[in-house]
């Protein structure tokens, strides 16, 4: 995919050999009493490969959320289609896992059961289940921490705790909206390398909304910036860091350089 690349056709996101997700022309229309409307979406075209980490900056209130509400059939387009692995969206799937900016954790349930929440909805709390939330719970430092309850825990230790319940069914697509905006920046660092690790190891595809260009620019394969509503692709970023990428990298100039690429495309920046 060029860096320039504009969304009026389907483009390939950054270096995927297989199309997991393809967004074809994407738009939204909500009606308002009295003949208003807003017009939050216009012909957003992309694919999201297999594995990849797409993340999505653009101004405020130009469409983000509606988007990815789309992607994950909680919201319907006005018009285009959003296909993941060959059908159609039309409705909330199973295989796909959301996280917010808040945790949403059941106050009433051990850690151990939140993360437990979405496998006994689905009936299939086994044991290998329940050592597989154990396993998680781990790789994110919570061990020791099963059977405590959310309101003993820090907010960024909470937000862990969603991102393990986010991931214990093995869903294939992770969608994340502003999912770390409530932690302070250390925090924020810590769950960026926990993320990264987190799809090393399962595969995962992750589509991500953030207000924050680092954050956007240090995780992703690609940043797709928006335009202002009607939100449609300004830019395409393909960033190209290696991965596991390193705290390092925050400083070098290529990063900056991606930084202010952004900073142009969301008109911030000359
Ligand atoms: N259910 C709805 N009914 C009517 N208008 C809506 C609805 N949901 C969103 N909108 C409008 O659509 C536009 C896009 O909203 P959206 O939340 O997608 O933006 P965003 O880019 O995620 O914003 P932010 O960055 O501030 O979180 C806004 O003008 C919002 O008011």
């Amino acid at each position: 995919m060029s860096k320039d690349a504009l969304s009026a056709t389907p483009t390939e996101a950054a270096g995927s050999n297989t199309v997991f997700a393809r967004f074809d022309r994407v738009g939204k229309i909500f009606k308002l009493p009295g003949d208003r409307q807003i017009d939050a979406l216009e012909d957003v075209s992309f694919t999201l490969g297999r594995g990849k980490l797409v993340g999505l900056l653009g101004p405020s209130g130009c469409g983000k959320t509606t988007f990815l509400r789309i992607v994950a059939g909680l919201e319907t387009a006005t018009y285009g289609t959003v296909t993941i692995e060959g059908k159609l969206v039309n409705g909330p799937h199973p295989n796909f896992a959301f996280v917010f900016q808040q945790a949403n954790l059941m106050n009433w349930r051990t850690v151990l059961k939140n993360v437990l929440f979405p496998l006994e909805i689905r009936g299939e709390v086994t044991r290998a289940s329940i050592e597989r939330a154990r396993d998680l719970l781990n790789l994110v430092g919570l061990h020791g921490f099963e059977d405590r309850y959310p309101s003993e825990l820090s907010g960024g230790m909470q937000q862990r705790v969603a991102l393990c319940r986010a991931l214990v069914y093995d869903a294939k697509l992770l969608l994340m909206d502003e999912p770390f905006g409530a932690l302070d920046e250390l925090k924020r660092m810590e769950m960026h390398d926990l993320l990264l690790d987190i799809r090393l190891r399962t595969g995962v595809s992750v589509m991500f909304v953030t207000h924050s260009i680092s954050e956007a620019i240090y995780l992703s394969d690609t940043v797709a910036v928006f335009s202002k509503r009607p939100a449609t692709i300004a830019r395409f970023i393909d960033i190209d860091f290696p991965y596991p990428r390193e705290n390092a990298m925050r400083y070098e100039m290529k990063f900056t350089e991606y930084e202010h690429e952004a900073g142009r495309a969301l008109g911030i920046a000359r």
